[in-house]
Formats: structure tokens, C-alpha cells, sequence
């Protein structure tokens, strides 16, 4: 096989180069997510030490959380090649075999957007994952035969932000199933801490506080948000990130003290005004805000489902009490107690 670059091998974009700067390296230098580090820790010991392949690994969860950089992390901590690709880049059933052919034994193999792999290639996957087997069809209709061809032991890491797109039988075959959690403002504040070291800044305690706070659970969000008050700090400051100088630049980015931008706000202000605070099916929030549903469901609704301003039901999205104290605005009165005054 070439030594080129493999159209299926994801090229990184701008934005993942400029945060592999800040990517952490190994399991200590994470931060956050206790539970599934420590379980990691040792399966990664004990394949180590028995000389196998890890166990199949599936990490889902909202985007910007960590997913491809643990992934990345247990490669580097099992000495084993990375090799990356995505569930959309994988048109055909061929595409998947030249990969799998080309894996040393004990490798990782990461798919990103694994719900969105194409049936044809899912299959392809299941006896892979299984028994390190590939059946390849060869030929068409009754000259075709299936060749059955031997894989190197590997490891299959997928990430997802939708776990209820994966089918269930790709479910099945992940031994280790990892949901990520948002991060905790502590955890946030010692990202934002290392980070400003990385990018050689001068961030005061307070600073990265206040980054933190409004960082909506989200490394990559806490990243992006230093980055731009350093900006402001750069140029209207003296370059050193102070509470105040954070607060200023976040409010006039358009964050607001929860951390929440502009589109988050219109979702709220749009159950609030338009539906009384609902139930609202998210067909029509979706049609509303001219927003994907995906985007809504993967992007802005876990946060403020998280942070308990807004509520799932079977009859659609509800404000909680606190989406309406955030808004500033009053709940109405529910049909009981409105009762109390007729
Ligand atoms: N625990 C962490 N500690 C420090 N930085 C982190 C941590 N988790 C993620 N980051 C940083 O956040 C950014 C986003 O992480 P990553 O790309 O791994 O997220 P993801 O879950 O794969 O997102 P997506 O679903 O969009 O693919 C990276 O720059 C990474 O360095
Ligand atoms: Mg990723």
C-alpha cells in the first residue's frame, strides 16, 4: 500500500489544530471525568500487561468534552499507532477493509461520528470487532464468493454525541461503554489555568475563574473563550486576564453570566414567548429558530438540560422555573393554582 495520505484518514481542520496545543498527553495530564479515567487507568494496565488489545471502546456525550482527546491518550498510553477516520468518510464496505487490512496488532483505530457510518460498512464492522475477521464479497451475482481474511488484534474507539443513533447491535460490541459529563467550574478553572500557562498569559486566579463559570461545561468552549479574552486583553488591557477585563470581553462575545450565547437564549426566549413555557415538540422549536434538530439536540439542549432550565416530557420541551428566573422573566401560574383565585 502508498505511504500517501489516505483520502479516508480525516485531515484535522484549523480549529483541531489550534487545539491540539492545548490537548493534554496522557491520563494524569486529563483533567476531569474521575470515574471514567480510573476505569481507563486499569484497562489499559491489564492490556498492557497481558499483551492484548484493549477492549473496544465507545465514548459518547455533548461535543467539546474530550472525546477524541482520550481516545488519542489511550493510544499514547497503550504504545500503539492512531489511526483516525469518520463514519460520514466511509462511503463503502472497501473503504473500511483497506484500513482494517493496513492496522499493526493492538492498534487503535478511532472512528468519529460512529452513528453515521453507512449499513454496508456497519457490517463490515461487527465480525472485525468480534473475531479480528474481514468476509469480503468478491465478484457479483453467482460468480460471487466471500474470501475470508485474518486482522491484527485492535482496538476500536468510537465517539458519539448521539448514542441513540447507534444501532443496537454496534452498541453491543463496545466492551467499554464511557459516557462523558460535563465539567464541574473547578475543573473548568484548572483547564483555563494550564491553558494561559501553555499560551504563555498572565491570567489571575479570579480571570480564570470567571472563564470557567461561563465555559458551559466544556473544555473546548473554556479554550476558545480564554483565547479571546486574551484578545481583548492584548489589545484594550495590558495583557493580563483580571476578572473584570474577563467579564467585559464574555459580555460583549455575547455570553451571558451562565454561559450561555445567543442561540441558547433565543431557544429559551422562544418557549417562553412564542409557547408559554410550553410543552413545545422540537420539530417545531427546530422549524422556529431555523436550526437542524440535530444541532438543537446534540449542541444546545444538554447544557440546559444540565443546568435544569428547561425540561424534556413526552409532550415536548418545558422551561423549567429556573429558564424563566434566567430570563428575568415570571412563570405563569400553573392551572392549579391559577384555580385558586377564580
Ligand atoms: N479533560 C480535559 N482537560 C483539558 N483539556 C481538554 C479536556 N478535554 C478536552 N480538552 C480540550 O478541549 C478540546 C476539545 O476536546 P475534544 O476534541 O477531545 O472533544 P470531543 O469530545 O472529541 O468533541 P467533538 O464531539 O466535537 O468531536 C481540545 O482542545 C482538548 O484539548
Ligand atoms: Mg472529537
Amino acid at each position: 500500500m502508498s505511504a500517501g495520505p489516505d483520502p479516508m484518514m480525516r485531515p484535522e481542520g484549523q480549529a483541531e489544530d489550534r487545539d491540539r496545543a492545548l490537548r493534554p498527553e496522557s491520563l494524569d495530564e486529563f483533567v476531569g471525568q474521575a470515574e471514567a479515567r480510573a476505569n481507563l487507568r486499569v484497562f489499559v494496565q491489564s492490556a498492557r500487561q497481558r499483551g492484548e488489545a484493549m477492549d473496544h471502546t465507545l465514548f459518547h456525550g455533548p461535543p467539546g468534552l474530550g472525546k477524541t482527546t482520550l481516545a488519542q491518550i489511550m493510544s499514547k498510553e497503550l504504545g500503539v499507532n492512531f489511526r483516525m477516520t469518520s463514519g460520514p468518510v466511509l462511503a463503502k464496505a472497501g473503504d473500511l477493509a483497506a484500513i482494517l487490512t493496513n492496522l499493526e496488532a493492538r492498534d487503535v483505530l478511532f472512528i468519529d461520528e460512529i452513528h453515521r457510518l453507512n449499513p454496508a460498512v456497519e457490517e463490515v464492522l461487527y465480525p472485525a470487532m468480534e473475531d479480528f475477521e474481514l468476509d469480503l464479497v468478491i465478484g457479483e451475482g453467482p460468480a460471487a464468493r466471500t474470501v475470508r481474511i485474518e486482522l491484527q488484534p485492535f482496538t476500536l474507539v468510537g465517539a458519539t454525541t448521539r448514542l441513540g443513533l447507534l444501532t443496537t447491535p454496534l452498541r453491543d460490541r463496545f466492551g467499554i461503554p464511557t459516557r462523558l459529563q460535563f465539567y464541574t467550574v473547578e475543573e473548568l478553572d484548572l483547564i483555563v489555568t494550564r491553558n494561559a500557562v501553555k499560551l504563555g498569559v498572565r491570567a489571575e486566579p479570579e480571570g480564570a475563574r470567571e472563564i470557567a463559570r461561563r465555559a458551559r461545561g466544556t473544555p473546548r468552549i473554556a479554550g476558545r473563550l480564554l483565547r479571546r479574552v486574551v484578545d481583548f486583553a492584548v489589545v484594550e488591557g495590558d495583557g493580563v486576564v483580571t476578572r473584570a477585563l474577563a467579564d467585559w470581553a464574555l459580555t460583549r462575545l455575547g455570553v451571558d453570566g451562565l454561559g450561555l450565547d445567543g442561540a441558547d437564549i433565543r431557544y429559551l426566549r422562544l418557549i417562553a414567548e412564542n409557547y408559554a413555557g410550553g410543552p413545545v415538540g422540537i420539530e417545531t422549536i427546530s422549524a422556529a429558530l431555523s436550526e437542524s434538530r440535530d444541532a438543537i439536540e446534540e449542541v444546545i439542549e444538554p447544557y440546559l438540560l444540565q443546568q435544569g432550565l428547561i425540561q424534556r416530557t413526552p409532550r415536548g420541551r418545558m422551561l423549567a422555573q429556573k429558564g424563566w428566573s434566567h430570563l428575568g422573566m415570571p412563570a405563569p401560574a400553573a392551572p392549579g393554582q391559577a384555580r385558586l383565585f377564580e
